[in-house]
């Protein structure tokens, strides 16, 4: 279908569903055009930068509408023509550059985004296209292997890209270089190093909490972040620890890491461990199918790490190897091939737990949300449990109808769709679907 008309449909249904105001959709909606990035993203090209400020308020009931028709989230954005040409000019030049990388660079391409890292990903962008501004020093904290080197890698390599200097440093390295320089005692070569550091554009530091904690190292740091902050050059830190459990730096030094912005990556949710399951399969050439359930069954057991799961993949690898190229791997066949492999927390979580959760929020029984009663409240409850199953766990429809009393697939898809649906429309309700997630994923 052309890009016109598939704008117009779009437009149609959220007129038809009073999801936007009249007065919006005259002014800002049918003055606009829709352009297609790729399957996954849309640009839509608004008349005024005030008209693109009005519609990023409303992105999400553009996203529920793209979907009832693509039946796929997909990222979409407002700009101006003139923003959007500008950017294009430079995203072109960009593409460009980036064939220079290594294959194996880390890149904000190649790192996965789901619910556990989508804000870390989202702020590590921003530094890139706006540093130095607000969000300076970046902090980025979580437990190991969940990706904040590769974050902070993708800012180099996007940095660089876009004709920045960038300094990267394991805090290692950095406390090595300035220990050194200290102990000679030589003034200048201290001096030398401080302007080499300052001379850039960006200053990187990874896993912050190795960084040596003596007061002149200390001292030598908080004058590198001074010299940063006061001249907007971006700092990024990434640490296992939020700032304010880091051990033994001084409290001015706290201050100034909270002063741009922090920010977790958490424990992986299901959805995206299998993303990343899938991709690392994928970029690993398993030659042989695997089954839906058995990689959901490896997201629910072993994904508390990213670096378990490339491990995992490794096994599957060594498994296909010893098997037929058509074998498909089942569920069965994993199940084996890990029994000796010690299962994360993530495994603790099923529909149960779900059901356990949302019955308690609407006070009602888990008999009643698998039976049949049709009470507000049970169906709110019934409905929003099998929306988890589906978000959280991955199970398919027909899965999940099994697992509400015997449903069918069809009731289960439009019990989801409402859900869907009343998360765009209503904020209220929005909260409380995130704040019950939470309570279901947390460890
Ligand atoms: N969301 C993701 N998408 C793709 N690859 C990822 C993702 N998260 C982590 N990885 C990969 O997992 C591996 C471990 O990640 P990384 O080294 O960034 O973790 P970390 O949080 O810095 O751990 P540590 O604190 O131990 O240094 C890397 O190979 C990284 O590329």
């Amino acid at each position: 279908m052309e890009t016109k008309q598939f704008w117009e449909l779009i437009v149609n249904k959220l007129k038809k569903e009073n999801l936007i105001d009249p007065d919006i959709i005259e002014e800002y909606i049918l003055t606009s055009e829709l352009v297609k990035i790729s399957n996954k993203e849309y640009v839509i090209l608004v008349r005024s930068n005030l008209g693109v400020t009005i519609l990023n308020e409303l992105k999400e009931v553009f996203v529920y509408g793209f979907k009832s028709f693509l039946n796929d989230y997909v990222a979409v954005e407002f700009s101006t023509k003139v923003i959007f040409n500008k950017n294009n000019k430079a995203n072109i030049k960009k593409e460009e550059a980036s064939k220079l990388l290594p294959d194996n660079a880390l890149t904000f391409d190649n790192f996965i985004v789901g619910s556990s890292n989508k804000q870390a990903n989202l702020a590590a962008k921003n530094v890139v296209t706006n540093p130095g501004s607000s969000f300076n020093p970046l902090f980025i904290y979580g437990d190991s292997g969940l990706g904040k080197t590769h974050l902070l890698q993708a800012i180099k390599n996007e940095a660089t890209l876009s004709n920045k200097k960038v300094l990267y440093l394991t805090s290692e390295d950095f406390t090595k270089s300035v220990v050194n320089a200290l102990n000679k005692g030589d003034l200048k070569e201290i001096e030398d190093l401080k302007n080499k550091i300052n001379s850039n554009d960006f200053f990187i530091l990874d896993d912050i909490q190795f960084l040596s904690k003596k007061d002149k190292t200390n001292e030598f740091f908080f004058n590198i972040i001074n010299n940063f902050t006061e001249n907007g050059k971006q700092l990024v830190f990434s640490s296992d620890k939020t700032p304010e459990l880091l051990n033994g730096f001084e409290k001015r030094m706290i201050t100034r890491f909270n002063s741009g912005l922090s920010t977790p990556i958490n424990s992986l949710d299901i959805a995206t461990a299998k993303l990343i399951i899938e991709w690392e399969i994928k970029k690993q050439g398993l030659k042989q199918k695997i089954k839906e359930d058995a990689i959901v069954y490896l997201a629910q057991n072993f994904s508390d790490d990213v670096r378990k799961i490339k491990g995992i993949v490794n096994r599957l690898l060594f498994f296909g190897i010893q098997s037929d190229l058509n074998h498909v791997i089942d569920l069965e066949n994993i199940i084996d091939l890990f029994k000796d492999t010690p299962s994360a927390n993530l495994g603790l979580l099923n529909v149960k737990k779900i059901k356990e959760v949302v019955a308690k929020k609407y006070d009602v029984t888990i008999k009643a949300i698998d039976g049949k009663a049709r009470t507000t409240e049970i169906k709110n409850a019934r409905h929003l449990a099998m929306y988890f199953a589906k978000i959280i766990l991955n199970h398919t429809s027909t899965q999940i109808g099994a697992e509400f009393g015997g449903r069918d697939h069809s009731t289960v898809l439009s019990a989801i769709s409402r859900i869907e649906k009343l998360i765009y429309k209503e904020k209220e309700f929005k909260k409380i679907v995130e704040s019950l997630k939470n309570e279901i994923v947390v460890k």
